[in-house]
């Protein structure tokens, strides 16, 4: 089911966490809310979820408005960063605690709560307790948990955020995998670009309370709609009003008419990135990304004078992508 969010407004005190807030989640979409801590991600996703009232505007799932309603009929399944898993309940139990209170037959139970922990592969560890569980595979009983009551959106708020980068890694490839399979609408908050352009489909960037832009990882790369996007979902140098990823800034040997003179300050080795140092002539620093490759085609060193073709930079002064020229 489609998520709404329409000019969505919350106030804590005099503190406005969310202004205008407008988004569209498309059913069996994975969409990430991606953004800096306390641009209001939370917030957004406590107000679908029914833990949070909005001031103004209107909250539909599914066609249907839910603003009004309370988060036990809004259908959601929700899992937070620290997930309280009930400590004296087996890995089972903690899956089938949604169907016991609902008083579901003990046969659609034991079925159920079989298939949840098959998916999210945890079938080994039925009778174990929270306590002899790693985090990752905590998360996973999480998420099964959370969809045992067949909810109409799974929330996700920073679910893997307290896990070691490896683990995180691993576990976002198994939800991408997880979603595919069972195609419930999903909202994941995050504040990890790399993780939000993995696994979405679209990304709503978030700063200071409103929504910047909603698109495709890629379009939100290669098109962002402001100086703040393109900071958040990338690297970016800043020359004068310019602003270029560093994979953008084309090295040359001779003058060129759009190029600016410049000197290599320092040539470092990233595997098999390389990280080049420059100092422009009118006194701006940058850097440029190239390959291995690009770096023996050039051979690049310390001290050398070199020409920096800046024509893939832009500018946000203007809606349009400005290109520079000579
Ligand atoms: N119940 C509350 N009372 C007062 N202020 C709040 C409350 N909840 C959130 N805020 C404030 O609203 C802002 C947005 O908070 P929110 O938790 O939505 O941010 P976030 O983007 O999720 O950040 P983080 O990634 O750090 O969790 C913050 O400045 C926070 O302090």
């Amino acid at each position: 089911m489609s998520i709404v969010v329409e000019g969505v407004s919350k106030s804590f005190g005099s503190f406005r966490a969310l202004q205008d807030v407008s988004l569209t989640v498309p059913e069996g979409s994975l969409t990430a809310i991606l953004g800096p801590s306390g641009c209001g991600k939370s917030t957004l996703l406590r107000l679908i979820a029914g833990l949070e009232r909005p001031d103004a505007g209107a909250i539909s799932i599914g066609g249907r408005d839910v603003t009004a309603l309370p988060p036990q009929r809004r259908h959601v399944g929700l899992v937070f960063q620290h997930y309280a898993a009930f400590k004296h309940m087996t890995v089972w139990e903690n899956v089938a605690f949604g169907l016991r209170i609902r008083k579901r037959p003990k046969e659609e139970i034991a079925r159920k709560v079989g298939e949840l922990l098959d998916l999210v592969q945890l079938s080994g560890w039925a009778h174990r307790y929270p306590s002899q569980l790693s985090g990752g595979q905590l998360q996973r009983m999480a998420l099964a948990r959370a969809l045992a009551v067949e909810p109409k959106v799974l929330l996700l708020d920073e679910p893997f955020g307290a896990l070691d980068a490896k683990v995180r890694g691993e576990l976002r490839a198994w939800l991408r995998r997880l979603h595919d399979e069972i195609e419930v609408t999903t909202l994941l908050v995050t504040h990890d670009q790399e993780e939000a352009m993995e696994i979405a489909d679209a990304i709503a960037v978030m700063h200071q309370g409103r929504i910047e832009q909603v698109d495709t990882p890629d379009g939100l790369y290669d098109y962002p709609a402001s100086e703040f996007v393109m900071g958040f979902v990338g690297q970016t140098c800043r020359v004068g009003d310019l602003l270029i990823r560093p994979h953008d800034v084309r090295i040359l040997l001779a003058p060129s008419r759009a190029a600016r003179r410049a000197t290599v300050r320092r040539v470092a080795r990233l595997g098999y990135d390389v990280r080049v140092d420059l100092l422009l002539e009118d006194g701006h620093e940058l850097w440029a990304q190239l390959s291995r490759d690009e770096l023996l085609e050039l051979e690049l060193a310390a001290g050398q004078e070199v020409f920096i073709d800046l024509s893939r930079a832009r500018t946000f002064d203007r809606p349009e992508a400005l290109p520079l020229s000579a």
